[in-house]
């Protein structure tokens, strides 16, 4: 599913910010056309800056409002946003169950609160005092060894088995895993950090910050019309990911509404990689070689066995040289459902950059996150493939990883989790 791609799925009004009149209410056709929308019955609104000054609107980037209430958590399919942040938390002895569940209502709260545009709280820190609510998402999530902590063993779903080792991991403990995920999105890159420090305030001694990292995409506006997201070696990526209007795109993505364990109804399950590019070895491979690395042109992400970005790719197609359009081991014949039964997720990366290491590289990257309704049949049997056959695998680091239950949405009134901390 591409940025594009959602952008003409379903529009749902939603009610004003408090502190916004609905007279001032912008269009919705314009202002969701420009900004954006999201997919699964999650609606956008766009707002206006409770300035006072009746004639100054947000632009319609700050002005979009994502819903944090309903079915699905937002932040799975809703467009790829500006500025992100991962936080993996520990639970601090001592604290089990009882705590967790004060901890993920005093979340969702929050989360509800700044989603809608509102302060945190009355101690609010102002960060993003001048902005709308930018897109800003807030998904939760819980770690294998949650369960474990707070004497939930016996509900832990089988699809949270640890991910498998494969052959070209370099994993770092300490930036992998966890009992609690965060993931913050938004077109604002104070909005996203706002929301940050609201999360790690509201974790107080519940739970402790295991680790953190900073991501980043397009800009909403930046291209003349909405494109595919380009990431740092320069491609365009995200093409071929499930899109809404698929048949089967629930079934791939979401726990069914009667699916087991019954806490995860409607919920998807993230596998998060973060992948460093050793883009110095990249940008030195002359263009032909790198669009044969991935089977795709660099220039607009047409396929190279033929016609446009979004012309199926042709892997049985060979070229007038007699040799597979296609390579054998180009990226998207490996990672392609069709090379691996079918198995396919929903890609929402951000991009990163942590400046140069010791050895004068660029720290920079992917910070992979894929949804699937079970990641045993998604990711772990494409990476399985791509571990031992992906021309692009020479030029990348899986330096961390972490899977997580992120359960479905939370009605008005209630909290992420509820029925696996309340049940
Ligand atoms: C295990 C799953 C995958 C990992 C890890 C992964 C890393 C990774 N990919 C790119 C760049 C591109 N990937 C593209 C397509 C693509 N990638 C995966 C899976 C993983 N990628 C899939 C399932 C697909 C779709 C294959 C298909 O059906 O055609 C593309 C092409 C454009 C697109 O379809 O999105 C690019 C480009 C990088 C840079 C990367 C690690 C840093
Ligand atoms: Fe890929």
């Amino acid at each position: 599913m591409t940025a594009q791609t959602l952008r003409t799925e379903q529009q749902q009004q939603q009610p004003p910010a408090p502190g916004v009149t609905r007279r001032r209410l912008l269009g919705t056709a314009t202002a969701t056309g420009a900004a954006g929308l999201v997919a699964g019955g999650t609606g956008v609104t766009a707002v206006l800056r409770d300035t006072g000054d009746e004639s100054v609107p947000l632009t319609t980037v700050g002005a979009t409002r994502v819903p944090f209430h309903g079915t699905h958590q937002a932040g799975i399919t809703t467009p790829l946003q500006a500025a992100g942040h991962l936080a993996a938390f520990d639970l601090t002895p001592g604290a089990g169950r009882k705590q967790a569940a004060a901890l993920l209502r005093r979340w969702s709260r929050t989360a509800a609160r700044l989603t809608a545009g509102e302060p945190a709280s009355d101690g609010d820190t102002g960060i993003a005092l001048d902005a709308g609510p930018s897109s800003l998402t807030v998904t939760f999530g819980f770690g294998h060894t949650f369960f474990d902590r707070t004497d939930l063993t016996a509900r832990r779903p089988a699809a949270l088995a640890p991910l498998p080792p494969f052959s070209a991991d370099a994993l770092d403990a300490r930036r992998s895993d966890g009992d609690l995920w965060v993931q913050i999105g938004a077109d604002d890159p104070l909005v996203a950090y706002h929301a940050l420090r609201a999360v790690l305030r509201d974790a107080g001694e519940t739970a402790t910050l295991r680790w953190q990292t900073r991501g980043f995409n397009r800009t909403p506006g930046a291209t003349a019309e909405p494109r595919t997201a380009r990431n740092l070696m320069g491609q365009v990526d995200g093409t071929n990911n499930p899109t809404p209007a698929d048949d089967d795109f629930a079934a791939r993505v979401f726990v069914p509404a009667a699916g087991q364990p019954d806490w995860m109804a409607n919920g998807s399950y993230a596998v998060f990689r973060r992948i460093r590019m050793l883009l110095d070895r990249w940008e030195t491979l002359p263009l032909e070689r790198q669009e044969r690395v991935i089977g795709r042109r660099k220039s607009d992400g047409a396929p190279l066995s033929g016609g446009g970005e979004h012309t199926p790719v042709d892997l049985g197609k060979f070229g007038a040289d007699g040799a597979l359009a296609v390579a054998g081991d180009a990226h998207v014949r490996v990672a392609a459902p069709a090379s691996n039964g079918g198995a396919a997720m929903l890609r929402r990366p951000f991009s990163y950059d942590d400046g140069l290491r010791d050895d004068g590289a660029p720290d920079a990257g992917l910070l992979f996150i894929a949804w699937q309704a079970d990641p045993r049949h998604g990711f772990v049997p494409v990476q399985r493939k791509l571990d031992r056959g992906d021309g692009l695998s020479r030029f990348l680091r899986h330096e961390a990883s972490a899977l997580w239950a992120v359960p479905g949405g939370a009605a008005d009134g209630e909290y992420v989790g509820q029925r696996l901390l309340e049940g």
